[in-house]
């Protein structure tokens, strides 16, 4: 008979009340399925031992052969310590507890070899490793099945709780004694075979006993594939039900505003990615369910136009559109700019921003409620209750990490129905990330930029350069460009930044005085007015130069700059490093990025640093970003559990990803429901992985 693998873990031979609450609170065990589940994070080679003297300092796991010579109590109160002196024929280690030792001073025995496994530390001019592990070494080669030993996690905070890790992976061998080893399939033959895949319990014993590498190899590979193939499963029939549950505004036809603009008003033409997302998109509207669709373009690849043209399509069957982006400036500019490009086509546009005056705003209400007003671009001004529609079809969110899912959804209550959501991202989400976490958005990719643009040549200076950093701005401005200079402002350090800023201003203005030069000046404490009011002056060209805070960040479109200096580069993250570079290089010339430091950099600011100076391919910014800080942290709090992957890793295993993708995708498309006699199995693994939702909690 097979156990039931939920069967609290209280139950499993060895583990004991202590153990099992340590279990439940340290490492998510509540079952035995949880158990199983919990993978080692590595290997190591337990064939491999050190001398002492080759000790490191900081090592890392070591294990090594020798013989305890001497014990005894140090310290008293909380520093209380038992102390071993361990040796073997090159020097000596000691071996330290802090608490728990009784029983160790009653088993130890002298003169008998030992193995000990642990990290090291180095204090006081000697190696110490605290809570060891320790096996006689005549039991140590008796034990060994495996060359490799599997670690687990977090079992070094809790060694000293009771859970070593050899403590757990006797835990485990009972496990296994009382299962048999004998584990449900959990994925189709038609996979298994395909894919070459070793059977589930296999697999399972391997990952936590490897008999060699290459079966530890075949085990990761399948657990892996098996991990992704679920979420992915998960996201795809997530995607199917909301679009055949959630009906959405059918835009049946391309119409008058739409057709005029693209043949008549288009200022250049478009892309060809451009003109792929635009059929996406057109093809979503048009299919009876709501669009959800993320439209990812690196910084300066035109995303706006195509949400100028989506929205030209709402029009075109009678609906309203709205655009929100996140900052102030940002819906500025961008009602500046769709104003100019329509305003041959007589529609009418207004903006809505915190500072919009309450005349303006009572208009404002009234012709979006009765229908006069075709686009409304704003920031979360929009949300506001006060903002109704009369029929929004498309909501166009730019830059949705700010707004995150609950405010999304917020737009949804403007309408009985929603309108079709369009999400416009510069921040690129590597290809894999953008499968794994929003595999229930589509999403559409401009990976294009538009003709003629030239690669923005980075270069990284120190303050001792500035001389000629300024020579070469005097140059550029001399050629007719403009320049931005921005300073980071970062908000527990505010008073500092602030005061840089101000200094860093006051020397450009000795620098490039007037009335030769412009200068004008941006930063977070300015009224939104006056913010404003300075960056108008920039874009038509009045000022040369712009000295801003990240207010600037994202989306400013200036396409006669050619030259971002980025001061104390060193303290900006990857992601915003590219998208201050992005506000140049938006017109033909050819444009620079200069980052300036004058401290010292950590290994990652160089890292950062060098990427930036390497590559202009936001893609591969990301990657390298992600890589840095982790996935968590990249998507910000809203998304950040549900990359908790158990043995995969989105970043490492993308190719295995993308097979898992390619899998579910093709299964789905043939058999929706899953109900094929050769899908059975799939359907009752992922009934169970729904059902059991603490083992998969990535999904929300
Ligand atoms: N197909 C095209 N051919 C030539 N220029 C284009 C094309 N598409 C867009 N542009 C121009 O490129 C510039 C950048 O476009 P846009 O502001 O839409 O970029 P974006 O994708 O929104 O970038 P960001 O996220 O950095 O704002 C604009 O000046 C726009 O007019």
């Amino acid at each position: 008979m097979n156990i039931n693998l939920q069967t609290p873990i209280d139950y499993l031979k060895g583990v004991g009340p202590n153990r099992a609450n340590l279990l439940r609170s340290e490492l998510g065990v509540h079952t035995y399925q949880d158990l199983i589940n919990l993978f080692p994070n590595r290997y190591i080679d337990k064939t491999q031992y050190y001398k002492i003297n080759q000790l490191q300092r900081n090592n890392a796991d070591v294990q090594i052969i020798g013989e305890v010579t001497n014990l005894k109590d140090l310290g008293t109160g909380r520093g209380k310590r038992l102390v071993a002196t361990f040796k073997d024929d090159t020097g000596i280690i000691e071996l330290v507890w802090f608490r728990g030792h009784k029983w160790i001073r009653d088993s130890i025995k002298f003169g008998k070899k030992y193995v000990i496994f642990g990290k090291t530390n180095w204090f006081n001019g000697v190696f110490n490793m605290p809570h060891p592990e320790m096996e006689l070494l005549e039991e140590h080669e008796r034990n060994l099945r495996s060359a490799m030993q599997p670690i687990y996690p977090s079992t070094e905070k809790l060694a000293n709780k009771g859970i070593s890790n050899r403590v757990l992976n006797k835990i485990m061998q009972q496990l296994f004694l009382e299962t048999k080893g004998r584990f449900e399939e959990t994925l189709s033959e038609n996979l298994l075979s395909e894919l070459k895949l070793i059977s589930k319990s296999k697999a399972l014993f391997n990952i936590h006993f490897p008999e060699n590498q290459e079966l530890l190899s075949q085990a990761q590979f399948r657990l892996k594939f098996e991990e992704l193939f679920y979420i992915q499963l998960q996201l795809i029939i997530k995607n199917l039900i909301h679009k055949s549950k959630i009906k959405g505004y059918n835009f049946e036809h391309v119409g008058h505003y739409f057709n005029s603009f693209y043949q008549e008003h288009l200022p250049f033409d478009l892309t060809n990615a451009q003109k792929r997302v635009l059929k996406e998109i057109r093809s979503d509207l048009g299919s009876n369910a709501q669009m959800n669709r993320l439209l990812q373009g690196d910084v300066g690849s035109g995303k706006t136009i195509v949400a100028l043209m989506s929205m030209l399509m709402a029009l075109d069957n009678g609906f309203q559109a709205c655009l929100m982006a996140p900052t102030a400036i940002l819906s500025v500019q961008h009602y500046h700019g769709l104003e100019e490009l329509c305003n041959k086509l007589n529609i009418r546009i207004e903006l809505l921003t915190g500072s919009t005056k309450t005349s303006d705003r009572r208009k404002i209400h009234e012709a979006l409620e009765n229908g006069e007003l075709d686009i409304l671009i704003g920031t979360h001004a929009l949300l506001e209750d006060k903002v109704k529609f009369k029929n929004l079809g498309l909501a166009v969110i730019d830059e949705q990490h700010r707004f995150g899912v609950a405010q999304r959804s917020k737009l949804w209550h403007k309408n009985t129905s929603p309108p079709h959501i369009l999400i416009m991202t510069a921040t690129p989400i590597p290809r894999t990330l953008a499968m794994s976490v929003y595999g229930d958005l589509d999403v559409s990719v401009i990976d294009e930029l538009p003709p003629g643009r030239k690669n923005i040549k980075t270069v990284h200076r120190y303050d001792k350069n500035r001389l000629k950093v300024f020579k070469f701005i005097r140059d550029e401005i001399a050629k007719g460009r403009q320049i931005y200079i921005v300073y980071p402002l970062i908000q527990e350090s505010e008073t500092m930044d602030y005061k840089d800023l101000m200094d860093g201003y006051e020397s450009i203005i000795r620098e490039f005085p007037m009335p030769d030069y412009q200068i004008s000046i941006v930063h977070g404490k300015m009224k939104p007015a006056d913010k404003d009011f300075e960056m108008q002056r920039f874009v038509k060209g009045e000022t040369q130069i712009m000295v801003a805070t990240t207010v600037i960040e994202v989306g400013v479109n200036v396409p006669n700059a050619s030259v971002m200096i980025i001061e104390s580069a060193e303290r900006f993250g990857l992601s915003q490093l590219h998208q201050l570079r992005g506000r140049v290089g938006r017109g033909a010339e050819q444009s620079y990025c200069i980052l300036m430091t004058s401290h010292k950099l950590s290994e990652d600011s160089k890292t950062r640093l060098q990427t930036m100076v390497s590559t202009n391919d936001g893609f591969e910014i990301a990657e390298v970003d992600l890589r840095l800080r982790g996935p968590g942290d990249l998507m910000g709090t809203q998304q950040s559990g549900v990359l908790n992957l158990k043995i995969a890793d989105v970043i490492k295993d993308k190719d295995i990803l993308q097979h898992a993708r390619h899998y579910a995708k093709a299964i789905l498309k043939a058999d929706p429901s899953l109900s094929l006699p050769e899908h059975r199995v799939l359907r009752y693994t992922y009934g169970q992985l729904t059902k059991y939702k603490n083992i998969w909690n990535y999904i929300s």
